[in-house]
C-alpha cells in the first residue's frame, strides 16, 4: 500500500487557483525535496497534505486513509509538520514546545509519562536543542528556533515528516547536519517530504526532487534527471550551468552569467 498517494489535487484561496492538478503515489521511505520559484505553492502543496487545508478538489491518502478522515490526533501520530518560522507571542519553554509532540499519544487529562519524556530528551540530543530546554523559544534565534521546530515534529515519531524551509535560517554546520538528519530518519523508515530553495542542498540530500511551478509539478524523478537546464530554465526563468559535485556525484547548479561578469564591481 502507498504511503502517500495525492490524487487530482486542486486548491484555490477563494478565487485564486494555487494547486492545479496535483498527482504523485509514494511507496517507500525516502527523502523528496520540493523546489519551485517563489509562489509556486510548495507550501499550499504541504498544508494539503498535512490535512491542514482542505482540497477544492481530489484527495490525500495516508496508508490508503483519506486524510479527511483521520482525526487530529490520529493525524499528528502520522504526519509530523515543521513550519516556516513562526514566533510564538507565549513565554514557552523549548522543553515545552518539544513536549506538544507528544500530545497525540497522551489520553485526556494525562500528563507524560517517562516514556515521553525519554522521547522528548533523545530528540533535543539530536537536534543539538537540549542545551535550550529551559530557554523561552522567544528568546532564540531563527535557526535555533527552526531546530526546536524539528525537534517537537520528531518527537511526534510520525510516519511521514513535512518540513516547510528548514534549513533556510540554519548555518551551513546545521544545514548539513539537520539534513544528513533527514537522510537517516528516511533510512528508518520515515517518508521526508522537505520544501528546499537551496537546489544544491536538493541535489545532494533528496532521493526524489519535484519541481513546481504554478501550481503544478512539470518534473519528477532523480536528481540527476530531474535538474537539467530546460527544467531548471522553466521553473526558475534563469539560465544556468549544470556540472557535476565531484563528491557526491550529484548535479551541481550555478547560475550562467550570460555576459554579466562585465559588470563585475572589482
Ligand atoms: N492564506 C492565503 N490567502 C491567499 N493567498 C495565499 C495564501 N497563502 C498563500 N497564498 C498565495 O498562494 C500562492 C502560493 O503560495 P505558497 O506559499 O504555497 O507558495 P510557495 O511556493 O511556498 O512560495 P515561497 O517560495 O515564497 O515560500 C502565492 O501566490 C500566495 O500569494
Amino acid at each position: 500500500m502507498a504511503i502517500l498517494k495525492v490524487d487530482k489535487l486542486y486548491f484555490s484561496y477563494g478565487e485564486r487557483k494555487v494547486l492545479r492538478g496535483i498527482d504523485f503515489t509514494i511507496n517507500k521511505s525516502i527523502v523528496i525535496g520540493i523546489i519551485g520559484a517563489n509562489g509556486s505553492g510548495k507550501t499550499t502543496l504541504l498544508k494539503n497534505i498535512s490535512g491542514y487545508l482542505t482540497p477544492t478538489y481530489g484527495n490525500v491518502f495516508v496508508l490508503g486513509k483519506n486524510i479527511k478522515d483521520f482525526t487530529i490526533k490520529e493525524k499528528a501520530k502520522y504526519i509530523g509538520y515543521v513550519p516556516q518560522d513562526i514566533v510564538y507571542d507565549f513565554e514557552f519553554s523549548c522543553y515545552d514546545i518539544v513536549m506538544m509532540g507528544r500530545i497525540p499519544y497522551l489520553k485526556r487529562f494525562q500528563s507524560e509519562k517517562k516514556e515521553d519524556r525519554d522521547i522528548v530528551r533523545e530528540c533535543m540530543e539530536i537536534t543539538n536543542t537540549w542545551q535550550f530546554k529551559d530557554k523561552s523559544i522567544k528568546e532564540l534565534s531563527g535557526g535555533e528556533r527552526q531546530r526546536v521546530y524539528i525537534a517537537r515534529a520528531l518527537a511526534q515519531k510520525a510516519r511521514i515528516l513535512l518540513m516547510d524551509e528548514p534549513v533556510s535560517q540554519l548555518d551551513i554546520k546545521y544545514q548539513v547536519e539537520i539534513l544528513s538528519l533527514v537522510k537517516d530518519l528516511s533510512l528508518k523508515g520515515i517518508l521526508v517530504i522537505v520544501v528546499l530553495h537551496d537546489i544544491n542542498l536538493a541535489s545532494q540530500f533528496c532521493d526524489e526532487i519535484f519541481i513546481m511551478k504554478e501550481g503544478k509539478i512539470i518534473a519528477s524523478g532523480s536528481p540527476r534527471n530531474v535538474l537539467t537546464l530546460n527544467n531548471i530554465n522553466s521553473a526558475f526563468s534563469i539560465d544556468v550551468e549544470v556540472f557535476e559535485n565531484p563528491i557526491t556525484h550529484t548535479p551541481y547548479v550555478i547560475p550562467s552569467l550570460n555576459g554579466k561578469e562585465q559588470l563585475k564591481v572589482v
